[in-house]
């Protein structure tokens, strides 16, 4: 079997004209310009990279694009201050602190000090729980363009076996609760999980999410099922750097019935979904029905 290569780049792109369409919609009829705020904190290149393609993006849907790029030495008071400040900024919608943060500030106070209703990241305390009791919440981007791809390519995903790997409060777990929103049979994965070939053999669904280059391959995969791949490792081989998943990719996709690719699968979808989430909190800000089909 050769299975289906799931577009995220094509898909992405798609998501962000829908969501291009949405903010020119509620301009015209409501004069109102969604807002995005992005706060960087030091200089991690991967994340430099990921900050401007956001503005960029921002900007080509029609939204208003604030860059916020802060010392890596910048204290934990003078970051909270700024999101306090965003909080407060009726102009600004959506905001998200890029991640990882430097060793020296607290990720989780620093992540619940944004605005629930602002967090299009969907990792405030209140937005996990909300989610985890299947109530309306800003969802994780890359979990939630996951299960926009996983929906697009098998309809009704009720009654599926699903194996995500890797227990991350960013995609992992979230992961978990949205497949389980769809009424998957789902199990988490983990490095201490016992014989995790066998687990992975089980799955209709796999949502590999554990950051370590190839660590899945071909003959854990059940004939036709789905692989979704989270993974972006940086390696090198023959003296070249290239990107790779956390699924060996030609032996995966020999069996898999479909798959994304790493570059150009997953990766594309989170920063869609952050534009998606930015124009779900404006509505809700505002009043206003949210865009179909770009909520979980
Ligand atoms: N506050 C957040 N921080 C981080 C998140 C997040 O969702 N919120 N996710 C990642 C990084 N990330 C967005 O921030 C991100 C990662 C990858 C891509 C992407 O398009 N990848 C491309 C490859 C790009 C490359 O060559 O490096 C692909 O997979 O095709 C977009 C966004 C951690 N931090």
């Amino acid at each position: 079997m050769t299975a289906t290569i799931i577009d995220g780049k094509a898909f992405a792109a798609r998501v962000r004209e829908q969501v291009a369409e949405h903010v020119k919609r509620l301009k015209t009829d409501h004069g109102i310009k969604p807002g995005l705020a992005v706060v960087l904190v030091g200089e991690d290149p991967a994340s430099q990279v990921y900050v401007r393609s956001k503005g960029k993006m921002t900007v080509e849907v029609g939204m208003n694009s604030v860059e916020h790029k802060l010392d890596a030495d910048t204290s934990e008071a003078d970051l909270l201050s700024l999101i306090d400040q965003l909080n407060n900024d009726p102009e600004i919608h959506g905001i998200l602190v890029q991640l990882p943060l430097p060793k020296h500030l607290d990720e989780d106070l620093v992540i619940n000090s944004v605005a629930p209703e602002k967090d299009v990241d969907g990792f405030h305390i209140s937005n996990v729980g909300l989610l985890g009791t299947g109530q309306k919440s800003m969802v994780p981007c890359t979990p939630l363009g996951c299960l926009m791809m996983l929906r697009d390519h098998h309809g009704s995903l009720s009654g599926m076996d699903a194996v995500v790997i890797g227990r991350s409060n960013i995609v992992g777990k979230p992961m978990a609760q949205l497949l389980l929103g769809d009424s998957c049979t789902v199990t988490i994965a983990h490095s201490r999980t016992k014989d995790l070939a066998d687990v992975v053999r089980r799955a209709d669904i796999v949502v590999a999410a554990v950051g370590r280059p190839e660590m899945v391959p071909g003959d854990w995969i059940k004939p036709g099922a789905t692989v979704i791949d989270v993974g972006i490792n940086r390696i090198e081989r023959d003296g070249k750097n290239k990107l790779v998943g956390d699924a060996d990719f030609d032996s995966c996709a020999a069996v898999a019935g479909a798959i994304t690719p790493v570059p150009g699968g997953v990766g594309p979808m989170t920063i869609a979904c952050l534009l998606a989430n930015t124009v779900t909190a404006c509505c809700r800000a505002n009043g206003l029905a949210e865009p179909e089909g770009l909520t979980a």
